[in-house]
């Protein structure tokens, strides 16, 4: 349970990242159909003493607003009177923080993560295998060729059932899980790690894509 008191600077220095990468993933077309969100956490996670703010559901994501994000407790409630609603997903991120303790939470939808996470599970996997490729290294995973599997959950139409499976499906050193066919959720310490993270899962996806399809495993 949450008892943070949260500053009108901490508020804003919150909403100011969001709106920052909101706006650079926007360009680069990840949010098609108003999907994807993204939170920070706003307060200590050691001292069991934070909120976090996230992307309101449902909007453009490609536009700003001053209407855009609100802030919510360890149980995904607004902590301020609002009329906006939190991410229909927000669940999920609560399970995240609670699980990892992390700093700022991505997710997005692409063809390349979704087509990837529907390729694997239908092949019986519940996992993307990657394997020495360098982008790896963007998790801080240093091992000659290393290997990595990124976890993929069922995308159940009711967000709790899926949360539920969310912290034992996260896996030791592997900042992301992917929904069946719908999207990835990378994390991090900050935001600019969460970026980073990001980033290389979307570099894999493709490369796996590209590689399986080169490979003629795709028909
Ligand atoms: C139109 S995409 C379906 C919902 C979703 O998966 C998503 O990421 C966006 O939901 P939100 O409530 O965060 O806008
Ligand atoms: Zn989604």
């Amino acid at each position: 349970m949450s008892h943070s008191t949260i500053t009108l600077e901490q508020k804003q220095q919150a909403f100011a990242e969001l709106r920052d990468v909101k706006s650079l993933f926007a360009s680069r077309g990840w949010f098609p159909g108003t999907s994807g969100n993204l939170s920070v956490r706003v307060g200590d996670y050691a001292e069991n003493d934070f909120t976090f703010a996230i992307t309101a559901s449902g909007k453009d994501k490609s536009v700003s607003t001053p209407e855009d994000f609100l802030l919510v407790n360890q149980e995904g409630k607004p902590t301020e009177a609002t009329k906006l609603k939190p991410s229909a997903e927000t669940l999920i991120h609560c399970e995240i923080y609670r699980k990892t303790g992390c700093g700022a939470i991505f997710h997005v939808h692409t063809v390349f993560n979704n087509i990837v996470s529907e390729w694997y599970w239908k092949k019986g996997l519940k996992s993307i295998p990657v394997e020495a490729v360098e982008l790896i290294k963007a998790f801080n995973i240093w091992d000659e060729d290393a290997r990595i599997e990124i976890p993929i959950l069922p995308n159940y139409a009711d967000i709790p059932r899926i949360a539920e499976l969310v912290p034992d499906a996260i896996a030791p050193r592997i900042p992301g899980i992917i929904l069946r066919n719908h999207g990835i959720y990378a994390w991090g310490a900050n935001a600019f790690e969460a970026k980073r993270h990001l980033e290389a899962f979307e570099f894999l996806f493709e490369y796996v894509y590209r590689w399986d399809l080169l490979a003629g495993t795709i028909r």
